[in-house]
Order: structure tokens, then C-alpha cells, then sequence
């Protein structure tokens, strides 16, 4: 199976290698929480062996840890890795090609009991998608542990009260004619690198506000867009008005409490990266902080699977295709003709236009298409008045 590493048994006697792992316990249970039930017991396919029988009858004097930690310890990394591997089968038969980082680490280190035959580039990531969401992965899972979910109560409990972010979409849209815009607040991508040198967060989502951004999207990712968290509380502590989108790539339920307490009104999910079973969850625990989710596809497949989840408001359709970074503003129109645009309409979706929009042309074909609301980082935040870059874009003034 293409991605996979598989195991199998070798003859006794060769070394066994018990590295100390690189994840935990704990790592397993971020891995175990999206996953459905009835998935959480040990799987048997062909060539993956029972672990704990192999250790014992294989197990070399030169190991470094303890041998009962170490048996209990292996055996919990070969168990993550397992899940890990199931999590992105099941994936993989929604159409999802992002695989979610081996759990393990570089399976090379087990070697002895186990021959690893890698089938493909099963440790490197693929893509520039499937290279965030595996560091974020880890980003995560470190920040978790600086501050696990009870910590952040207090800071739940004290941070500002959620403002609508559907509604200002709707509001704006009203009272333009135009598309709602949401205003991205965007130092730098992986495609396009530096996009503003001068960068004050602050300074240019105020600039937004007042040439009539009815929502913001501030990107918090530190690697690959030099955002960050601090950039969000910032612009909220600030008094901008506007409701602000956390832009991150969430690959777990903590992201979305982390974002609330940091002042966010809506979040990003990618249906490239979370199987369906996530997005339901994550639907649920934003509706509990009232919280928007935006939850963005980039094809018809990602289309048709958010069009069948109950609760979804807001569809972003990206016309950047986050593995080769193909930009097509045609992506928008192509995934609302026929029956998936009737289906929005009768479920009344606002569906936003995202990527590559940069002239009242790009505006009034994506609008033409049916969109309601437009996503816009590179056209804007490189003008030296971002202000005056709204009023480009949508050819008219809509400040108000
Ligand atoms: O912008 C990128 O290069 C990028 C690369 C990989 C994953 C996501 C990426 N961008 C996120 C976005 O969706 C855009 O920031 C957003 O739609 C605005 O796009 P643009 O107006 O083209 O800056």
C-alpha cells in the first residue's frame, strides 16, 4: 500500500535497536482521539506481527533501556505507529492524500525482530501540505504539553466574547453588493515567501478594518508564514472591531480552545487534511465556544463529502492547490455549477472564494460563480496602503 512501511518477521538473532521513543503515551492518545472506536484495538494485517511475542524471543543483550520499559515502551510505538498508519487508510478512503506523520518517527530505528521494507517515501513528507502538517504535528503536541487543555480554562474563561463572523460576511455583502471580504493579515507564505517586508500586524489590520474588511484573517503559523498567536491576540486586544479568523492548520481539537483563548471568532479546517469524523468533532466543540468554522476544499471530492456534514455555514473553496501551489481562479466555478452550487444555495452556505484574487476581474467572476465572501492575503497586504488596496481590488470604495 503506497505510503505504508510494512513489517515482517526476520529470523532471530539480529539486533534489536530499543531507541528511547521519540513520542509518548500521551502521543498516542492525540493519534487514538480522532479515531473512531471501534478502531482503537491492535490490528493484524498481513506482515505486521504481535509485538510483544517478537521482543521477547529476538530481544538483544545491547539494548539500552530497561528491559521492562523498554518492552512496554517499544510496544507502544509500534501500537502509535499502527494507528497512525490505520488513521491514514481511513483517510486515504475519503480521497485525503495528506498522510498524518508517522508516529513513530523513522521507523529504520526498529530493526531486529521486525525487516522494515519502506514501499515508499513513507518518512518524508510528500508535499509542502503534508511537510506543515507533519511539524505541526509535533508543534502541537509540544505545546500541548506546556499546556494541557485544563490550563487553558481560565484563559477560556476571560477571553472576549465571540463576535459573529457568518453574519458579518452577510452584513457586508448587503451592504456592498459586494463579496464580504475577509482580510488576510499575511507576512509571508511558502509559495510567494516575504510579501511585506514592513510588517505591523496591528497597524495593517486596522488599515483593513477602515477600508471595510467586514472579517480578518490572521495567520498564526510561525514556520512557514511568520504568523503567530501573539500576532492574533495583538489585533484583538487592539479594539479592531472586525471578527477574526484564526488561519492554522489544525490537526487537533486543542488548536481550537488554544485559538479561542487568543481571541479568535472562526476557525480553519482543511478537508484535505481531517477526515470527516474530525470535522464533525471539531463542528461540535466550536459551536460550544461559539466559534465560525470555515472549512475549506479544494476539489470536488473535499466538496462533496463537506456538503454531506450537518452544520457546516461556511465552505471556503481554495483556488490554490496546497500541494503544487497551482493557483485557478476557474477551481471557484468549477466546484459550484450543478447540483453541489443548488445544494448550497438550498442549504444556505456562504461559500468563500480563497487564493489568487487580485483585480475587480477576479472579484466579479468569482462572484459571478456564486460566491459570497472572498478570502484575500497576497493583493492587499502588499500595497503600502492595504486600505487603498481594498478599494483596488474591489474596484470601488466600501469604506464606511
Ligand atoms: O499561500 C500559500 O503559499 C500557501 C501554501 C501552502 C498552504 C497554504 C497557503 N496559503 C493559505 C491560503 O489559503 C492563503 O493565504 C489565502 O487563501 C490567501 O491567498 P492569497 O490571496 O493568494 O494570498
Amino acid at each position: 500500500m503506497e505510503g505504508l512501511v510494512s513489517l515482517k518477521t526476520t529470523p532471530p538473532g539480529l539486533s534489536f535497536h530499543a531507541s528511547p521513543p521519540s513520542t509518548s503515551a500521551r502521543n498516542l492518545s492525540l493519534v487514538r482521539r480522532s479515531l473512531p472506536a471501534s478502531s482503537m484495538g491492535t490490528r493484524r494485517r498481513n506482515g505486521v506481527v504481535s509485538i510483544r511475542a517478537q521482543q521477547s524471543e529476538t530481544k538483544d543483550e545491547s539494548a539500552t533501556v530497561s528491559p521492562a520499559n523498554g518492552d512496554v515502551e517499544t510496544a507502544l510505538k509500534v501500537k502509535e505507529w499502527e494507528v497512525g498508519m490505520f488513521h491514514n487508510e481511513v483517510a486515504a478512503t475519503q480521497g485525503i492524500r495528506i498522510r498524518r506523520r508517522p508516529p513513530t518517527g523513522p521507523p529504520q530505528h526498529y530493526v531486529g525482530p521486525f525487516e522494515f521494507r519502506i514501499q515508499s517515501e513513507g518518512n518524508t513528507p510528500r508535499n509542502i501540505l503534508e511537510e506543515i502538517i507533519w511539524h505541526k504535528d509535533v508543534e502541537v503536541a509540544q505545546l500541548k504539553e506546556r499546556r494541557p487543555l485544563f490550563r487553558l480554562k481560565n484563559a477560556l474563561d476571560s477571553a472576549p466574547p465571540t463576535k459573529d463572523f457568518v453574519g458579518a460576511l452577510r452584513a457586508a455583502y448587503q451592504r456592498t453588493g459586494l463579496p464580504g471580504l475577509i482580510a488576510e493579515v499575511k507576512k509571508a507564505s511558502p509559495s510567494r515567501g516575504i510579501l511585506r517586508e514592513d510588517f505591523d500586524p496591528v497597524e495593517i489590520a486596522q488599515a483593513y478594518e477602515k477600508g471595510g474588511a467586514a472579517c480578518l484573517s490572521v495567520l498564526t503559523d510561525e514556520k512557514y508564514f511568520k504568523g503567530s498567536f501573539e500576532n492574533l491576540e495583538a489585533i484583538r486586544n487592539a479594539g479592531v472591531k472586525c471578527p477574526l479568523l484564526c488561519k492554522e492548520f489544525i490537526v487537533d481539537a486543542w488548536q481550537i480552545y488554544y485559538a479561542r483563548t487568543k481571541g479568535a471568532d472562526a476557525i480553519l479546517l482543511i478537508a484535505a487534511v481531517l477526515p470527516d469524523l474530525d470535522i464533525k468533532y471539531m463542528i461540535k466543540i466550536c459551536k460550544m465556544l461559539g466559534l465560525a468554522t470555515l472549512v475549506e476544499v479544494h476539489n470536488e471530492r473535499e466538496m462533496d463529502r463537506v456538503l454531506g456534514i450537518e452544520g457546516v455555514e461556511l465552505i471556503g473553496i481554495n483556488n490554490r492547490n496546497l500541494e503544487t501551489f497551482e493557483v485557478d481562479i476557474s477551481n471557484t466555478k468549477k466546484l459550484l455549477e450543478g447540483d453541489r452550487g443548488q445544494k448550497i444555495r438550498e442549504k444556505d452556505i456562504i461559500v468563500v472564494g480563497e487564493s489568487g484574487l487580485f483585480t475587480p476581474d477576479d472579484i466579479a467572476y468569482v462572484q459571478e460563480a456564486g460566491v459570497k465572501a472572498v478570502l484575500v492575503g497576497e493583493s492587499i497586504v502588499k500595497q503600502s496602503d492595504p486600505r487603498k488596496g481594498i478599494a483596488g481590488l474591489l474596484g470601488k470604495d466600501i469604506s464606511s
